[in-house]
């Protein structure tokens, strides 16, 4: 059925750069879903999102775009796909509106209700020069372009950043709207991770050019706990080797995987509290820098 097929296919991507590697890159989207892809500065998001464009060529490994080896015809694909980039790609001295024209000239669905309403609805100036817009501003821009030619696959790179949380709220609404045909999908990369509690419906976490999960959301976020109790509960917690501890001035913390908990034996009084996506991904990293 078409909305359950999977849009993007990453499989097994290997890219190695001068200092850099990504290591058997694996994950997939369907229709109709959004997906965060998380991790630290230099984790390899950027690096993977390049390599699904075709921006940056693979050393093995496949990338399938709606079902279609993405070396073959990526051009056609490419019409397809909303992409908004972690660099200005305008014409930097023509006006919004002139980039609009220009760009506009190479989607065959080019919408240019949807693009106006969006520039309306996200206040762009469109006889400034893109030079001239604040970066904020030049995102929204971006954000309108891939938003107005009728794409089924929106890829982003860090589309929040720059942008201040009013409008990100907005943002987020806009792309839950966009999601609501069930034909399309969203994938981006954010380091605002709190957003993504709201929105995404999967997570990819990368750390180091390996993905270290992809999983629903709901998933991700039912599998931790945090642990709170007094100084003296922390020989029993590490015996159980949680993922990271703390002292604090009112005792000890640990985060630790739910299913550890079980195996808790103690009658010494303790809180449960579940983390957020980004208590997650802090402690995660914190764990793996260890
Ligand atoms: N063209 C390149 N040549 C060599 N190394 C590169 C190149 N592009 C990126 N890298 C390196 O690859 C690693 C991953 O970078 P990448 O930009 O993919 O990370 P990221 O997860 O997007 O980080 P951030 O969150 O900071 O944007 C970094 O160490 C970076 O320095």
């Amino acid at each position: 059925m078409k909305e359950t097929e999977n849009i993007l296919e990453v499989t097994n991507v290997c890219k190695k750069l001068k200092n850099f590697e990504l290591q058997q890159v694996s994950f997939s989207l369907k229709r109709g879903y959004i997906m965060g892809f998380i991790g630290p500065n230099g984790a390899g998001k950027s690096t993977t999102i390049r390599c699904m464009m075709g921006l940056s060529h693979i050393d093995s490994g496949n990338i399938k775009l709606f079902n279609n080896d993405f070396h073959t015809n990526m051009k056609a694909l490419k019409q397809n796909i909303g992409f908004v980039y972690d660099q200005n790609v305008f014409f930097e001295d023509l006006t919004v509106e002139k980039n609009k024209k220009v760009i506009s000239m190479y989607y065959d669905q080019w919408d240019d209700k949807a693009f106006y309403d969006y520039i309306e609805k996200f206040d762009v100036p469109l006889s400034t020069p893109v030079k001239s817009l604040s970066k904020g501003t030049a995102m929204k821009f971006a954000l309108a372009v891939a938003l107005s030619h009728n794409a089924e696959l929106i890829i982003m790179d860090e589309p929040t950043s720059g942008l201040d949380p009013i409008f990100r709220k907005e943002l987020l609404e806009v792309l839950l709207e966009v999601i609501q045909d069930a034909n399309k999908a969203i994938f981006f990369s954010t380091h605002n991770i709190s957003d993504l509690e709201h929105i995404a419906d999967y997570i990819t976490f990368i750390f180091d050019g390996n993905v270290q999960f992809c999983k629903e959301t709901e998933t991700v976020l039912d599998e931790y706990v945090i642990v709170k109790g007094p100084k003296s509960l922390q020989e029993l917690v590490e015996v159980h080797c949680p993922l990271s501890t703390k002292l604090t001035s009112l005792g000890f913390e640990a985060f630790m995987k739910k299913e550890q908990l079980a195996s808790l034996n103690t009658n010494l009084e303790f809180k449960i509290e579940r983390p957020s996506l980004e208590d997650i991904m802090y402690n995660l990293v914190k764990s793996k820098k260890r």
